[in-house]
């Protein structure tokens, strides 16, 4: 799996010192996320600026088990040179799997998403048919990740794509590869 060249410049933006915050910010987190995304931001926006990423829309997607779940604020971001997408996201106290850490399906379903929307906005509709997660380090409840997805390659109806959960110190939490299949017949709408 090619490794995308978005992670290292993300980690760095998130260290390095100026920028203001998007006017896109989204609404209906709690004031704790927003506290912490604002951090982020601050921190990281100038330069997520230069790297030419793009705002997202969260807003027809109200019923997403992932992005309207009262337990996962996501902010999702997408790089217009790749088409990577990003998810900032704050998971809360009520996905616990092991005693104080996430659920192992809840990281898989968030990852998931992530990619799935890297691929939706890349191209047609297209499903999951294979999800294999590699778990390398046990996600803290009520803390931030930062989740990128990323298409690796496409032939015919088949895309495979990739997908990494990051402390957002750069550590490594959980990486996917996924097979995505454009279906032959219904276009179900998402
Ligand atoms: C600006 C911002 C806006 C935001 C905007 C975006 C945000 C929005 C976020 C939404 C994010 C949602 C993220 C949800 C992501 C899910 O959760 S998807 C739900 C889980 N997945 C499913 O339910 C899929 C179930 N599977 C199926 O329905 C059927 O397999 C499919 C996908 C319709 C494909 O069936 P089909 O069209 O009959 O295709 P079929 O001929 O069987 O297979 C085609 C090829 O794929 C291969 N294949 C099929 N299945 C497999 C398999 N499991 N393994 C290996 N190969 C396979 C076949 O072998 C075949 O290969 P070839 O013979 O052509 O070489």
């Amino acid at each position: 799996m090619q490794k995308p060249s978005f992670q290292p410049y993300y980690v760095k933006a998130l260290s390095s010192e100026q920028a203001q915050l998007p006017t896109w910010f989204p609404s209906g987190h709690s004031e704790e996320f927003q506290l912490i995304l604002r951090k982020l931001f601050e921190r990281g926006f100038r330069l997520m600026r230069k790297l030419n990423i793009q705002k997202g829309n969260l807003s027809n997607i109200s019923k997403n088990f992932v992005l309207s779940n009262p337990q996962i604020h996501v902010v999702m971001l997408r790089r217009a040179l790749d088409g990577s997408v990003i998810y900032l996201a704050r998971v809360g106290s009520q996905v616990q799997g092991p005693s104080g850490f996430m659920h192992g399906g809840a990281t898989a379903a968030l990852l998931d998403d992530c990619v799935s929307s890297a691929v939706l906005l890349s191209g047609p509709f297209a499903m999951t048919v294979q999800l294999n997660v590699q778990y390398r380090k046990p996600v803290p409840l009520n803390s931030v990740v930062v989740v990128e997805g990323y298409i690796d390659q496409t032939n015919g109806r088949k895309t495979i794509a990739g997908g990494k959960m990051y402390h957002p110190d750069g550590a490594l939490y959980a990486e996917a590869t996924l097979l995505f299949v454009k279906p032959r017949l219904v276009e179900p709408k998402m």
